[in-house]
């Protein structure tokens, strides 16, 4: 099993102090920082683009940018986001018309490449395409707004998918995103989890160091 990553999904951060919450997170010990891309089209909200992860980066931000396109089509933002410093870029299988080529298309560009799960996306999406990916993220919400409940038929997808990767012998990873809590990390991280996204848990705490603290400890505890 891979080292768990802990990555605090901005969406729940303080807008209008974006870059000292992200260098708060990364000094309370995130592994790598979510940035969720929701275009108002793919997902009925609308976030933030590269523009905001270049502002990021030159701001001083060190840490690995983990990009979750929620936009339709994906290839033209792939590469507009691998321009910008991406060191990961997610997307929807159903948001793109060639998904093995937009897999390639991040690839090319250095950048570790994930497809994303919806809660009723059947596994079947990654028969082709796992041995060429770098993670799967598991959506366990709906995507589009953060602050909502873990759904809990995922863990069972979870652990299918980490059953596969194992008897296959790969390394890829495996993400999850949405209502992951303190209290639910060490059951998501035993499904066969090794990447998780918070964004409420962390950001909607009182203080960062102590939650991504807690966070590690029951991830300790789950893998004892
Ligand atoms: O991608 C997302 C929603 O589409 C968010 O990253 C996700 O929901 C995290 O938020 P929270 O931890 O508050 O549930």
């Amino acid at each position: 099993m891979n080292s768990y990553l802990i990555a605090p999904s901005i969406l729940a951060a303080d807008l209008a102090r974006l870059g000292e919450e992200v260098q708060n997170v990364v000094d309370a010990g995130a592994d790598i920082i979510h940035f969720d891309v929701m275009d108002n089209h793919y997902v009925p909200n609308l976030t933030f683009g590269p523009a905001v992860l270049q502002a990021l980066k030159k701001y001083g931000i060190k840490a690995d940018f983990d990009v979750h396109l929620m936009v339709e089509p994906v290839d033209a933002l792939i590469e507009q986001f691998a321009d910008a410093g991406a060191a990961y870029i997610s997307f929807h299988p159903e948001a793109s018309k060639h998904v093995d080529r937009s897999i390639g298309l991040i690839k090319s560009r250095g950048i570790k490449a994930g497809l994303v799960l919806n809660p009723a996306t059947p596994l079947s999406v990654l028969d082709y395409v796992l041995p060429s990916l770098d993670f799967v993220l598991f959506m366990s919400v709906n995507p589009g707004f953060g602050g909502q409940s873990f759904i809990p038929y995922t863990l069972d997808k979870i652990r299918q998918l980490r059953k596969r990767i194992d008897e296959l012998g790969l390394n890829t990873r495996i993400e999850v995103d949405g209502g992951v809590k303190t209290n639910n990390i060490a059951e998501v991280a035993a499904a066969g989890a090794d990447m998780f996204v918070a964004g409420t848990a962390i950001f909607g705490a009182e203080n960062y160091k102590v939650a991504i603290d807690e966070m590690r400890q029951q991830l300790a505890n789950a893998s004892k």
